[in-house]
């Protein structure tokens, strides 16, 4: 099965006063188009730094990355700004971050959905455990509850993946767990997640972990 991703060799030089700051270096990297990936590793490892580079955010420095077989390197701001808008979703690690706070739960799901041209179903609200929230404010909603709507927003667009930086850091336990029910249903829906995460029970449920020191790949 072809790779959803093809990093090869890539490297990210972040220039500070101080001097340049290498993030990632020399990473080569497959990630399925299926399941869950990790990206695991200790503060200032490169993780959210790759998942940025991954996301079209930020281009590398050095090396390529092939998203569903074609170079995204050599593409213009605009194309790359349009394939994140049709085939990527982000989930940040602050819940409110994910959503917009003057929408309600339903309304958010239903900017989510037609920014990528796709139909709402608010159906979602059942299984991500939040049945009759619709016309709930997002603030009503716990930091747990708000992040899996997070997730159900980036469902809503269909994506070919949803890519999520630290996702259950700032939840208590309980909380984390049931947002790991929910990535666990993105792929069961045929949608790969790659998350950065310290979060062993993240670790754990990963079909597939990626661990990164001081930029580097270690395993
Ligand atoms: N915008 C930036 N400017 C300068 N240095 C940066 C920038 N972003 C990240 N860095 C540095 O790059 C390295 C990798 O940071 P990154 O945030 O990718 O690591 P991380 O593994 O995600 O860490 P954490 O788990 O703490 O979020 C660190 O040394 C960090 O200080």
């Amino acid at each position: 099965m072809a790779e959803l991703y093809e990093v090869r060799g890539v490297g990210v030089d972040y220039r500070t006063p101080a001097g340049v700051v290498s993030a990632v270096r020399g990473v080569d990297l497959d990630v399925p188009a299926s399941g869950i990936t990790v990206l695991a590793g200790p503060s200032g490892s490169g993780k959210s730094t790759l998942l940025r580079v991954l996301g079209l955010i930020d281009r590398p420095t050095a090396g390529t990355v092939v998203l569903d077989g074609a170079d995204v390197g050599g593409l213009s701001h605009k194309r790359r700004r349009a394939l994140r808008r049709d085939r990527i979703a982000m989930v940040f690690q602050a819940p409110p971050d994910n959503l917009i706070g003057h929408l309600s739960v339903g309304g958010n799901l239903r900017a989510a959905a037609e920014s990528a041209g796709r139909e709402t179903d608010l159906g979602v609200l059942e299984w991500l455990g939040i049945p009759g929230t619709r016309s709930w404010r997002v603030e009503a909603l716990s930091g747990g509850q708000q992040q899996r709507l997070a997730f159900g927003c980036a469902l809503a667009r269909s994506p070919s993946v949803v890519l999520a930086d630290e996702p259950t850091s700032q939840l208590d336990s309980a909380s984390a767990l049931l947002v790991l029910d929910v990535l666990t249903g993105l792929t069961e829906r045929g949608v790969p997640v790659v998350a950065a995460s310290h979060d062993s029970e993240l670790v754990d449920r990963a079909d597939r972990v990626v661990r990164l020191r001081e930029g580097e790949v270690v395993g």
